[in-house]
C-alpha cells in the first residue's frame, strides 16, 4: 500500500485567473480512507483529476509513495492509483462489462489465466459476478458503478480514489459500497457530497473550500460541528444527528 502526500498544490485551468487549487497540503498515510467534503466548486474534482496526472502538475509536489506524480513517472503512478470518476459512463466503452474490467489487466501485460481471475475477483468483490456479459450501456445506475469499480480493482491499485461513489445509488447499494470500501486495505480518497456514507466509511476527513484544506480531523468530530459545516455550505439530511 502507499501513503499520499501533496504538498503546496496550486492550479488554474488554461485561459482563467482563478486559483482553483490554492496551496493545498494533505498527507494520507497508507491504508487510511479520507473523505473529502466540501461545496460545489471547492476544487475536489481538480483535485482528484491530479493524482494520477490526468491534470499536468502546475505547483507544488504529489507523491504516490515515494514515486512522484510527474511525466517521467506516469506509468507507475498510474499503475499505483486506481480512479473511479464521477461518472461511470466515463469508464465503460467496451461492448462487455468483462471486457471492461479486463481492459485495465491486459493493459499491464497480464493475460490468460490469471487475468481472467483478476476480471472475476474484482466483479465478485463488487457483488457483480454476473454483470460480465452485460452491455454496460444497458446497465443501471447502480450496476454501472459497480462495473466502474470492478474495473478499477482488477488492476490491483495501491490507492483508491472515489468521485461520488454513491450517486444513483440505492440505500442498500450505498450501505453495501461502504461495507466493500471499509474491507479493502487500500489507502482511499473519497470526494463526496453523501455525509452519513463518509461517517459510516471513513474515519478521517478533511474540508476542502476554496480550493485549500480547511478542516482536517475524525469524521465524527467534523459532522457534529454545526458552525463549522455551515459555514462551507455543508449540512447533513434533515432529521440526522451524530451521537
Ligand atoms: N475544465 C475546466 N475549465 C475551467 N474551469 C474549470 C474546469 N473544470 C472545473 N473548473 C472550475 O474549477 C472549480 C473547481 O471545480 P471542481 O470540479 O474541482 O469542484 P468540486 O469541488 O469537485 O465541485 P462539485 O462539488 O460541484 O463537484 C469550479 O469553479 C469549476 O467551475
Amino acid at each position: 500500500m502507499s501513503d499520499v502526500t501533496i504538498t503546496g498544490l496550486a492550479f488554474r485551468y488554461p485561459g482563467t485567473h482563478h486559483r482553483v487549487l490554492d496551496d493545498l497540503d494533505l498527507s494520507v498515510s497508507s491504508g487510511e480512507r479520507v473523505a473529502v467534503l466540501g461545496p460545489n466548486g471547492s476544487g475536489k474534482t481538480t483535485l482528484v483529476l491530479h493524482l494520477n496526472g490526468l491534470l499536468e502538475l502546475q505547483h507544488g509536489e504529489i507523491r504516490i509513495g515515494n514515486a512522484p506524480v510527474d511525466a517521467d513517472h506516469l506509468r507507475e503512478v498510474r499503475r499505483r492509483v486506481g480512479l473511479v470518476f464521477q461518472d461511470a459512463d466515463d469508464q465503460l466503452f467496451m461492448h462487455s462489462v468483462h471486457d471492461d474490467v479486463a481492459f485495465g489487466p491486459a493493459n499491464l501485460g497480464i493475460d490468460g489465466d490469471e487475468r481472467e481471475r483478476r476480471v472475476a475477483d474484482a466483479l465478485e468483490s463488487v457483488g457483480a459476478a454476473d454483470l460480465g456479459p452485460r452491455t454496460p450501456h444497458h446497465l443501471s445506475g447502480g450496476e454501472k458503478r459497480r462495473a466502474a469499480l470492478a474495473t478499477v480493482l482488477a488492476m490491483d491499485p495501491d490507492v483508491l480514489v472515489l468521485d461520488e461513489p454513491t450517486s444513483g445509488l440505492d440505500p442498500v447499494g450505498r450501505r453495501e459500497l461502504s461495507e466493500l470500501l471499509v474491507g479493502l486495505e487500500q489507502t482511499q480518497l473519497i470526494v463526496t457530497h453523501d455525509l452519513p456514507f463518509a461517517l459510516a466509511t471513513c474515519p478521517r476527513a478533511v474540508i476542502l473550500d476554496g480550493g485549500r484544506v480547511v478542516a482536517d480531523g475524525s469524521t465524527r468530530s467534523l459532522l457534529a460541528d454545526d458552525a463549522l459545516l455551515a459555514t462551507h455550505r455543508l449540512e447533513l439530511p434533515f432529521g440526522y444527528t451524530i451521537t
